[in-house]
């Protein structure tokens, strides 16, 4: 029998970051296993971005430990960034076509031509670009830009994908299909870490929720989700029971 624990996703103790005199993230623990959608709710300022971008080892922590796909973010930089990806990462040339930005993005992640190719056309496909796929990227709506940077940030088949805010500024036909496609790569094995402000996206998309709140943790859990039939469907239901018992999180939440 195989007891070999799969490694978590990420792993995170007592992550300490600070700005200047300013504590940012004050000893916040994570861990976030494999698969699914985790999201990182919390208002305005709450640390969110700043998690992401520790994650993505765009930044080191002052203080604890934190490993992504089983690598440290602090000893081994260059690994991280290889296991995650992260949307927007990489610009979109909007002088380039939307398969020209997905081959250049093949091309650093030294696929190859022909799988490069063959990436690219499958990713145009499942992510319902091929209207414009031959067009400049500077002439997609929101929507369809939206969609490429996240088409970009997977070209590489990264274990971990990074959103923060993917569905912001997006109408809610736009916002459904990001969803979507989110679904879709979760279901696929991707682990999603996702960091926003709105109760009903973590709703819509969670397996997994945590609550920041001034650089630091107030809750955690599972969303009651089974019992909503309006998962996936809306963006504006109310989260029922969703932090149940635990006021310090509806706090924390109320204004997003
Ligand atoms: N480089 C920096 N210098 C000074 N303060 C910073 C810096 N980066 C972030 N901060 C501060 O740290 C806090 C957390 O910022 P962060 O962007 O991580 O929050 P957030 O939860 O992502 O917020 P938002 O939802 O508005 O994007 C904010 O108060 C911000 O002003």
């Amino acid at each position: 029998m195989n007891t070999t624990r799969p490694k978590p996703a990420v792993a995170a103790a007592g992550l300490r970051k600070t700005c200047g005199t300013r504590t940012v993230l004050d000893g916040v623990d994570l861990l976030v296993p494999q698969g699914g959608v985790f999201c990182l709710l919390g208002e305005a300022g709450a640390g969110k971005t700043t998690v992401v971008r520790l994650l993505s080892a765009l930044t080191a922590p002052d203080g604890g430990e934190l490993r992504v796909a089983g690598h440290d973010v602090v000893r081994a930089p260059a690994s991280v960034r290889a296991a995650v990806g992260l949307c927007g990462l990489t610009a979109v040339d909007g002088s380039l076509t939307v398969e020209e930005n997905l081959l250049r993005t093949a091309d650093l992640h030294r696929l190859g031509q022909d799988d490069g190719r063959s990436r690219a056309a499958d990713l145009i496909e499942r992510f319902d670009l091929v209207d414009v796929a031959g067009a400049p990227a500077a002439r997609c709506r929101r929507g369809e830009r939206r969609r490429l940077e996240l088409a970009m940030a997977v070209v590489g088949l990264p274990p971990v994908l990074l959103l923060d805010e993917p569905t912001a500024g997006l109408d809610p036909g736009d916002r459904r299909a990001v969803r979507r496609i989110v679904r879709q790569l979760a279901d696929a094995g991707v682990t999603v870490f996702l960091a926003t402000r709105s109760r009903a996206e973590a709703a819509a998309l969670a397996d997994r929720v945590a609550v920041l709140h001034g650089g630091r943790l107030v809750a955690g859990g599972m969303p009651d989700v089974e019992a909503d039939p309006c998962r996936g469907e809306t963006g504006a239901m109310p989260v029922r029971d969703f932090f149940a018992g635990n006021e310090a999180a509806r706090c924390a939440v109320s204004r997003s």
